[in-house]
């Protein structure tokens, strides 16, 4: 998914079956290398088809534009990953530019197997340089370091910056992250619900020229924070249904900073109905 304003595109080559980077890329069914299938699973190299008819919304759709995308297993993703399933993405903009994903994802296998899979809206925010970016509501808390073998650490208890490579998956973290571009002075604010974690990643300088679609000074102006399900898988028995959630709006920075700390983040999490 790509969306202008929040989330960023780079050199952008289209060449299926690989995925276009920048935007929102949903990793389903699985999270980066953490199973058998190709990184990110495949949900982010399918073309999805859109809903014509989708079902209301439950509450409040006053003043807000949404459209739903459906993807279904296919005769060719079966034979490596055995399994049936609906993934409704409803892609909900709200009048101030708020951008609302919901993920709904189905077990419709009919020979009674469940299924598991981790998950992530691989969101790219672009910031204008990530040496002046903060990210809030994250600190203190424990993550995998995906630079590290995966091996877990605590995080400090200041707000995170930029100076390396980053790779991390913080884990139960608050519902509401910030992240602060001071130069553009605007902060994102990502909100999500049913997603425990939240992936941070910044490929740095060197990493970066390894990467063919992603120019090599293009690294500061970008940072992908997550909201993700990967250290504890989610199962779906057949029938049963899985919702995960993430909200994008930018404000100001004054308006954020500095008031976001996990324990209140916790506290005030909320972020309503789909
Ligand atoms: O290059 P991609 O397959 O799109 O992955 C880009 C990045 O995605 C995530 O943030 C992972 O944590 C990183 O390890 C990975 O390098």
């Amino acid at each position: 998914m790509m969306v202008s304003g929040n989330a960023c595109n780079f050199v952008a080559i289209f060449k299926p079956p690989k995925a276009i980077r920048g935007g929102i890329p949903i990793c389903f069914p699985q999270f980066s290398n953490l199973g058998s299938l190709e990184p990110h699973g495949f949900a982010r190299t399918r073309f999805w088809s859109i809903d014509n008819d989708p079902p209301p919304f439950p509450t409040n759709s006053s003043n807000k534009a949404f459209i739903d995308l459906i993807l279904k297993h296919s005769e060719e993703d079966v034979k490596i990953w055995p399994h049936r399933y609906e993934f409704r993405l409803r892609i909900t903009l709200g009048p101030g530019g708020d951008l609302m994903l919901t993920s709904r994802i189905r077990n419709t296998n009919t020979d009674g197997k469940s299924f598991t899979f981790t998950f992530a809206y691989h969101t790219y925010f672009h910031v204008t340089d990530i040496s002046e970016v903060r990210v809030e509501g994250l600190e203190t808390l424990d993550y995998l370091d995906n630079l590290k073998n995966r091996e877990r650490f605590t995080e400090q208890g200041d707000a995170i910056v930029f100076e390396s490579e980053v790779d991390k998956v913080y884990l139960r973290t608050p519902t509401k992250i910030a992240v602060l571009d001071h130069e553009r002075k605007r902060t994102f604010e990502l909100r999500k619900d049913g997603l425990p974690d939240a992936v941070v990643w910044n490929p740095w300088d060197k990493k970066a020229k390894t990467i063919p679609d992603l120019g090599d000074d293009e690294y500061k102006h970008m940072l992908c924070v997550e909201a993700a399900c990967v250290e504890k898988p989610i199962t779906l028995k057949p029938g049963e249904e899985w919702r995960g959630r993430q909200e994008l709006s930018a404000v100001p920075s004054s308006y954020c900073s500095g008031q976001l700390n996990p324990e209140s983040a916790i506290l005030s999490e909320d972020i309503g109905p789909a």
